[in-house]
């Protein structure tokens, strides 16, 4: 029964408010209350309004770029204001504050990039000159190379700020992830799904993770069960990759592993900010091996990219 929360306070799971957040904050708590028969009043959400939350009329790179969203929630987590944490593991910084930890990671959905108009049916339909919205730097940089003669304007803001720019005319098309669209029951909205062929998707796009105090043992014990270890491999091989290359964060950077079995197939680009150069590569091996891989991979991309590439 140690694992109990209810012979206890409640497990308190935090979350940005967004209702994507909020989407995947219910879906962690229903299921650890599948996975431990445990009632809802056994969790509490608690939302946490960060900082990349409250500011939207600025590039993200200005307020503070990547872990923006995250480092907050973070600071509630080691502060012991929550238990447990749920995030979208594309907007994890690649090194988890000391005592914490991320271990649990729910089954991952759809990887690709959703192709969003009201318009245009794909990226191959779209008239030259065309104005594509988007503020992912690797979504831009993947467009500029296949398509450089459309027109790039920033976009940023939630699902519906997007959808509602791309109707009053800001831009003819955007991408969104499709996990995110399938969580908010609006995978209706994608015109067409992209194949990570085409576009490879953000390193760990669709995953989600949680979170936790590395001392604490009983949020270790509820995680345990509704860890999904075969994504838990895949994120490990993709972030081995993100982790080898950075410190080059405003370079566009895409990777994705698949699993068949217990052989890991591993496949990364970089670019160059304009789209003008793309250098991107391959692995397979076991599954066991799949951090190594990532590093090894991240090293022949670096070797090709030379010194000068960063910038
Ligand atoms: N960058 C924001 C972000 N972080 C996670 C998702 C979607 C869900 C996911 O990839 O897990 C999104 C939105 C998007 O890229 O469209």
């Amino acid at each position: 029964m140690m694992d109990m929360p209810t012979s206890q306070s409640p497990l308190r799971i935090g979350t940005r408010g967004s209702a994507l957040a909020l989407a995947q904050a219910h879906e962690t708590r229903a299921r650890l209350m599948a996975a431990h028969d445990l009632p809802a009043l056994a969790f509490e959400i608690v939302v946490i309004k960060t900082t990349g939350d409250r500011v939207t009329d600025r590039p993200l790179k200005e307020i503070g770029g990547k872990g923006l969203f995250t480092r907050e929630i973070e600071e509630a987590l080691t502060e012991g204001a929550i238990d447990i944490a749920v995030h979208s593991m594309k907007d994890m910084p690649t090194l988890q504050p000391d005592g914490l930890l991320i271990d649990c990671f729910l089954p991952r959905e759809d990887v690709r990039d959703a192709f969003v108009s009201p318009h245009f049916a794909s990226i191959a339909n779209l008239p030259a000159g065309t104005v594509v919205g988007s503020s992912s730097l690797r979504r831009r940089a993947q467009l500029a190379h296949r398509r450089p003669d459309l027109q790039l304007v920033e976009f940023r803001g939630n699902v519906q700020t997007r959808l509602k720019k791309l109707d009053e005319g800001v831009a003819a098309a955007t991408f969104l992830a499709m996990a995110g669209l399938r969580r908010l029951d609006m995978a209706h909205v994608a015109r067409s799904a992209i194949d990570p062929e085409e576009m490879l998707p953000a390193v760990a796009q669709g995953a989600i993770g949680v979170e936790r105090r590395a001392a604490d043992d009983r949020a270790a014990a509820l995680l345990h069960r509704i860890n999904d270890v075969e994504t838990g491999q895949r994120i490990a091989a993709e972030r081995a990759f993100l982790t080898r290359l950075d410190g080059s964060c405003q370079t566009p950077i895409a990777g994705l592993a698949e699993l068949d079995g217990t052989r890991l197939v591993l496949r990364g680009e970089i670019l160059s900010p304009d789209g003008a150069v793309v250098i991107a590569g391959r692995r397979e091996g076991s599954v066991a091996e799949g951090a190594a891989m990532g590093r090894d991979l991240a090293e022949e991309l670096l070797g090709k990219a030379g010194p000068g590439f960063f910038g």
